[in-house]
Parts: structure tokens; C-alpha cells; sequence
């Protein structure tokens, strides 16, 4: 374990950093993201297979369903990596459907990426630097007197400021000079998480965001997680570890064989036969 990761549980994993209130989400939709008749094949394989459901503003939802269900299918196809052949993908009441990744994001709907490696040889704030902005972003920093020279200065000053917000909010202030390509598993999460968090979304989704994370990082990021959907950020989660899901998510979507098998709490998934049949007698 990393000095960085093993000292972190002195503080009970307490961030005292806010996201200023200027750049939290709009809360008056109901239902942010709308999935509707969701349809992706592949060849003979039907990955998703009319696909149908809504996230809650402000929610953390998890996504889950058994090896092949048709997660991440179903991620590419909201995030526009991937074009569906049936169905429409809403967000905040419009039709986002077979747009553009980087259209999609502007909108304000992100996914986390992992670091590429080409930023591996860049420090931790570098990367935050170069993480794409997102155009109601930009306006967060943009001047008031639009023309002037100074602008770019202080465009960048501003940057620089909510850079060092975020990277305060994640408690990896301390690594900002640090090389990416050096980062433990889970600082390269949180470093992922605090880009996703630049682009000013709505809505975040993080795929598997704590595989090879260890328990105590694991707890952090929850925890930043936590702050984040009570500030009004609302999330959709795959994850394969059905105790995280069940003890962090208030709704649970469960897929199988591309459809959605059923959607509840955590107590009515935990007792709902056909999930437990879908992951073949497993305890879930
Ligand atoms: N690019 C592709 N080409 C062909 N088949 C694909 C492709 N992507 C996914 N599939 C198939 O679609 C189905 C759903 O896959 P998907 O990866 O979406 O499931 P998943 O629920 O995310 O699975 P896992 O939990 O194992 O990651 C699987 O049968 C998979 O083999």
C-alpha cells in the first residue's frame, strides 16, 4: 500500500473540500436519463434487447446483472460509443440518441476513462489541465469582459483555481506533481473521477470504478461519491460487487440477457427470485 493510500486513514477519509456551488448540478428534472426500447446487436448476438428504464436526479443507481448481461453494451450506447439499432437515450428532456461521445458530454453527462497512456508521463495536474472541458464548463471560466487580452490569463487563473478545488475535493492535492504513469491503482480512480468531475456534469457514470482498488481507497471514493450525489450529482454504477452495490445504491436496475429482469431497492433485488436464479443460484 502507497504512503498516500495507508495515511489516508488517519482522517476517516473526511473531505473538508466543497465543489463550489456555482458548478453543481440543475436538480429540476425528475428523471435525467431516460433509456427507452434500447436495442444493440452484434452479429447473432443481441446485447441489449429493449432496454427500458429512468435514473433518478440526485440518486446513486446501481446497474448490475451477471457476466454478458449487457452493461457496458448498454454504457456505450447512452455515452454515444456505440450507435443502438432500436431506441431512444434522453437526457434532461432531450433526445441524445446516436450522438457524439464528445456531444454527449457536453450535455453533461460524462463517464470516467481510464488515464490514457500517453498522460501516464504527465504529472497529476497536468492531466487535470488537459481534461476536456466541456462547453457549459468553459463558461465557468470565461471572462466577464469578453475581447480583452487579459481574458486568456485569466481564464487560465480560473482553471487553475477550480483545478486545485477538485483535486483538494479528492484529497490528491499532494500528488499534483506527481507522474501519472506512478499513481496506485486506486489514485489513478480518484485522479479519473476528478477529471470526469472538470467537465461540470450532471450525471456521472463509472464503470467498475473500484476494480483494483484497495479497501481503504475503495471507502474514500465512496465516500466522495456519497458527497457528490448529496450536492445533487446523480450516478449510475457497474459494479460486480454486490455487497458495495447493495449497501451504497438507494435503486438497483438489474439486467439480464440484455433486458432489464427487474428494478428496486437493494432489499427487493436481494430477495427477488429471478435474480437470484439469473445468477444461478448464487447469493447476490
Ligand atoms: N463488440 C462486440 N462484438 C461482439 N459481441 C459483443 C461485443 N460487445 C459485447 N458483445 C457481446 O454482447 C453481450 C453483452 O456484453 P456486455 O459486455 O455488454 O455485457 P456485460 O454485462 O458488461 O458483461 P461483463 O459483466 O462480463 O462485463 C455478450 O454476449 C458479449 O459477448
Amino acid at each position: 500500500m502507497s504512503e498516500t493510500e495507508s495515511g489516508s486513514e488517519t482522517n476517516e477519509f473526511e473531505s473538508e473540500a466543497k465543489i463550489d456551488a456555482t458548478s453543481t448540478p440543475d436538480v429540476s428534472v425528475e428523471y435525467p436519463l431516460q433509456v427507452d426500447g434500447l436495442r444493440k446487436t452484434f452479429g447473432g448476438i443481441t446485447a441489449v434487447d429493449d432496454a427500458t428504464f429512468q435514473i433518478e436526479n440526485g440518486t446513486l443507481t446501481g446497474l448490475i446483472g451477471p457476466n454478458g448481461a449487457g452493461k457496458s453494451t448498454t454504457f456505450n450506447l447512452i455515452t454515444g460509443m456505440l450507435k443502438p439499432d432500436k431506441g431512444t437515450v434522453t437526457f434532461n428532456g432531450e433526445d441524445i440518441t446516436g450522438m457524439e461521445p464528445h456531444a454527449i458530454a457536453n450535455k453533461g453527462l460524462v463517464r470516467t476513462f481510464q488515464i490514457a497512456r500517453e498522460l501516464e508521463d504527465m504529472t497529476v495536474l497536468e492531466n487535470m489541465m488537459l481534461a476536456p472541458k466541456n462547453q457549459r464548463g468553459e463558461k465557468l471560466w470565461r471572462s466577464v469582459t469578453p475581447g480583452v487580452r487579459n481574458d486568456v490569463i485569466e481564464q487560465e487563473e480560473e482553471l487553475l483555481e477550480r483545478v486545485w478545488e477538485v483535486l483538494e475535493f479528492f484529497e490528491i492535492d499532494h500528488i499534483a506533481e506527481e507522474y501519472a504513469g506512478n499513481l496506485s491503482g486506486g489514485q489513478r480512480k480518484l485522479l479519473e473521477m476528478a477529471r470526469a468531475l472538470l467537465t461540470d456534469p450532471d450525471m456521472l457514470l463509472l464503470d467498475e470504478p473500484f476494480a483494483g482498488v484497495n479497501p481503504s481507497l475503495e471507502k474514500r471514493l465512496l465516500t466522495h461519491i456519497h458527497e457528490l450525489r448529496e450536492q445533487g450529482y446523480t450516478f449510475l454504477l457497474v459494479e460486480h460487487d454486490m455487497d458495495l452495490i447493495m449497501e451504497n445504491c438507494e435503486h438497483v436496475i438489474v439486467l439480464h440477457q440484455g433486458r432489464v429482469l427487474t428494478e428496486g431497492t437493494p432489499a427487493d433485488i436481494k430477495s427477488n427470485e429471478e435474480v437470484i436464479e439469473a445468477y444461478l443460484g448464487g447469493n447476490v
